[in-house]
């Protein structure tokens, strides 16, 4: 693990994950958790359009092909987009706990250049849940998904309700997501922990 700050490090009293019995089976695509969204939606062109596959446990794989849009510096992918990427990747984790929650705190190593075209490919696991402290760890790689890693994250993330985004969001987005009964159907499903 490479987070070095005291708050990604969980607790002596955490608990090991607990893969939710409904959640997706292993190799099946987990899909948007909202159609805008910068990481997993296919609704916004330069978004990173990451789509995510259930693994084994409470881990999961994905895929970023870096487009031009992507750049910091010619011909290599921006820095807080590989980021975006890892924050993405971590938080469709909560998929599989059917947790709604947001990140805390994301700590990033930047260890090889990314260039523009390639495919990064990403593993994600939780590691502890702590009461509302979800703690998880990711990699991406370069050239397939054994390939050297790239980029690597640890976060923690925080149980929210879904008031947190009503209370919060751009009251069009959300007028518009609750008169989606998909959308409600989706936030609904994950607030309801048996
Ligand atoms: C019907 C309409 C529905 C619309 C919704 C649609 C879809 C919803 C479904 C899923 C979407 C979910 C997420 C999006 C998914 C993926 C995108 C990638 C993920 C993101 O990109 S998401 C955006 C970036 N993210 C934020 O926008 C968070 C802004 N932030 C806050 O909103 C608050 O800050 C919050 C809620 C985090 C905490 O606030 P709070 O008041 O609830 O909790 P509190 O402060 O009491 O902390 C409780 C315990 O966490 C520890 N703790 C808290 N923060 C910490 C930190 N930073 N570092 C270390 N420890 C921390 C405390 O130390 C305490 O620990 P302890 O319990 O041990 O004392």
């Amino acid at each position: 693990m490479s987070g070095s700050s005291s708050s990604l490090k969980p607790p002596a009293d955490a608990s090991a994950p607990v893969r939710h019995p409904e959640a997706p089976s292993p190799g099946e695509l987990l899909g948007a958790h909202y159609d805008q969204c910068f990481g997993c939606g296919g609704e916004q062109p330069h978004g990173l359009l990451l789509e995510a596959r259930a693994g084994e446990g409470v881990s999961l794989t994905a895929e970023f092909t870096v487009q031009p849009a992507h750049q910091g510096a010619p011909g290599l992918a921006h820095g807080g987009v590989l980021a975006s990427a890892l924050d993405e990747t971590l938080g469709s984790l909560n998929w599989l706990l059917r947790t709604i929650a947001v990140t805390g705190r994301l700590e990033t190593d930047f260890v090889r250049p990314v260039p523009v075209g390639s495919v990064l490919h990403l593993q994600a696991r939780v590691t502890a849940v702590a009461g509302r402290k979800i703690y998880s760890t990711a990699t991406g790689r370069l050239g397939g998904p054994d390939g050297p890693v790239a980029v690597r994250a640890d976060a923690l993330f925080i149980e929210v309700k879904v008031d947190h985004f009503v209370d919060n969001g751009r009251p069009e987005e959300i007028r518009a997501a609750m008169n989606d009964p998909d959308q409600v159907r989706r936030a609904r499903a994950f607030e309801v922990n048996p």
